[in-house]
């Protein structure tokens, strides 16, 4: 740190930034955060929540509170950081200590986890940390080779069923009818053995999905537009549900995963890690992955191509097809590396939407936040705070940053790929045991990148209708070509 030497004796950060004071304020104790909630889910939408407060406050950098508050949480203080250079410091595991941040400022009940605190939950610091996180990584590399295979099987036919029911019946929803592919592709790529639509039942889904809102609850809004916002913010954001009600479900899927998660438990064993911890970690890497990630992922992924219009449409079969017939028809990693279009349209997708959109972390010691033109004293221990669709739609990075721009990261354009964040680590980052970056980051531009293979093999082009949806843009197709 160091002081100009002009006549205002300003205080500058270490790549010389003038540091000033971060505005906003927490407002009055309970009252503020209970009506910055209803802000932030009912009256303006999380956007609209953290942009006013930036234009009121003139700085990207702010003090705020975020949801849910009370009851929920007591300690709603953030310093939040929004855009694309400070939120850079929370993917520092030097710089923040990540123990329980997952879901922010509360922690679902444990007992959802069968008492133990899954990987994503652990900081770096913690020993536990890296021996998971060798091993979920051990179980992605040892099974690369059936993602491509297990993707084109269950998307394929979900496709291919897609297209008889809009021949047969017209327009037709993506969002419900993908509900278990997902969690079937999850298991298809990483295990041995049935499907969970098949081994559990058709309503494998509905259980992995009723876990998972469990524990996500407090940071969804609107989460349903049948009960009156009143009534669902007493019943789902101030009081947790009680687990008791998933007790059932989650001895199903724990019986799953018990069966065909075998070798990895037995590894984990020899590792020093205990069949439980190892067991309950499988089922939450599978399924918080499967549906906080994958499910809604894939819609905002589709929502752009169906927007795109024939125009995109043309330019992206052209590309798959022509790649695909020079390999006599097969997928290969290698070919996929041909495709530049088609992976800056799925690296477009994770900009302008991360499924995972908050990130959280504590301060590990008195530190300094850099912005574009400014900087920011944070004390150790304050909780930082960043709304991630945000940062990466930065214009001082990004131009025209809200807008999809399909060709964006094309030659020259890969530059920017340092500036995308949906991983919890930069684009051109490796996750490690060091750091907090999702290990699955390969796997998903991958299946991103299948997905819109699968499509364009099929499909010259289609319309389809956009929708809103708790987490997800709800897709309905209207019309599919055939190629
Ligand atoms: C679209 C899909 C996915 C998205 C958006 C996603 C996103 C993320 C993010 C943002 C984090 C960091 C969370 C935080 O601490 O703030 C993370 C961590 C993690 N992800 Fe993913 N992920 C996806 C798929 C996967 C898949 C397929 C796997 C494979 C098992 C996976 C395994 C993990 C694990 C184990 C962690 C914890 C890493 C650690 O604690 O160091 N993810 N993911």
């Amino acid at each position: 740190m160091s002081i100009a030497k002009d006549s205002t004796s300003q205080e500058l950060s270490p790549s010389g930034q003038p540091i000033k004071p971060i505005p906003g304020s927490y407002g009055v104790p309970f009252f503020s955060p209970i009506w910055d909630r209803l802000n932030f889910y009912y009256f303006q939408g999380h956007m609209a929540y953290f942009k006013s407060r930036i234009s009121k406050h003139n700085s990207t950098v702010l003090r705020l509170n975020v949801p849910p508050g009370p009851f929920l949480a007591s300690k709603p203080h953030v310093v939040a950081v929004l855009d694309a250079l400070s939120f850079q410091v929370l993917l520092d595991s030097s710089k923040v200590d990540k123990t329980d941040t997952l879901t922010g400022t509360y922690i679902p009940p444990l007992s959802l986890y069968s008492g133990i605190r899954p990987l994503a939950y652990l900081d770096t610091t913690d020993p536990l940390h890296t021996t998971l996180k060798t091993q979920i990584t051990g179980l992605i590399v040892s099974r690369k080779d059936y993602v491509i295979p297990s993707f084109r099987k269950i998307y394929g036919s979900l496709f291919d069923s897609i297209y008889d029911k809009v021949e047969s019946s017209g327009p037709t929803e993506f969002n419900t009818l993908s509900q278990s592919a997902a969690f079937d592709f999850m298991c298809s790529a990483f295990f041995e053995g049935a499907l969970p639509s098949v081994a559990i039942g058709p309503s494998a889904a509905d259980m992995a999905l009723k876990w998972l809102t469990f524990q996500l609850h407090p940071l969804v809004s609107k989460a349903s537009n049948l009960i009156p916002w009143p009534l669902e913010d007493i019943l789902l954001h101030n009081f947790h549900l009680p687990p008791c009600l998933v007790k059932s479900d989650y001895k199903a899927l724990e019986t799953y995963f018990t069966n065909v998660g075998e070798s990895f438990l037995t590894d984990a064993e020899q590792v020093g890690i205990s069949r439980h911890v190892a067991l309950h970690n499988l089922i939450f890497a599978t399924i918080f992955n499967a549906y906080g990630g994958i499910k809604i992922f894939l819609p905002f992924l589709l929502k752009w191509l169906v927007q795109g219009g024939p125009e995109l449409h043309n330019k992206l079969s052209e590309e798959i097809q022509s790649v695909i017939r020079s390999e006599n028809g097969s997928v290969t990693p290698a070919c996929l590396e041909r495709m530049p279009l088609t992976k800056s349209v799925v690296y477009e997708a994770l900009r302008l939407n991360p499924p995972v959109e908050y990130q959280y972390g504590h301060a590990r010691s008195d530190l300094v936040i850099e912005s574009h033109d400014a900087a920011y004293k944070v004390k150790k221990g304050e909780m930082i705070f960043g709304y991630q669709p945000i940062a990466t739609r930065d214009e001082k990075v990004f131009t025209n940053g809200e807008q999809f721009v399909a060709e964006r990261f094309v030659g020259e354009g890969e530059k920017l790929l340092q500036y995308v964040y949906w991983s919890n680590g930069r684009e051109t980052d490796e996750p490690g045991v060091t750091n907090k970056q999702c290990p699955g980051k390969d796997i998903v531009v991958l299946v991103g990148r299948l997905f819109v293979i699968e499509l364009f093999l099929r499909f010259d082009t289609f319309t389809g209708e956009i929708g809103e949806l708790p987490l997800e843009p709800k897709v309905t197709f209207k019309s599919l070509h055939k190629v």
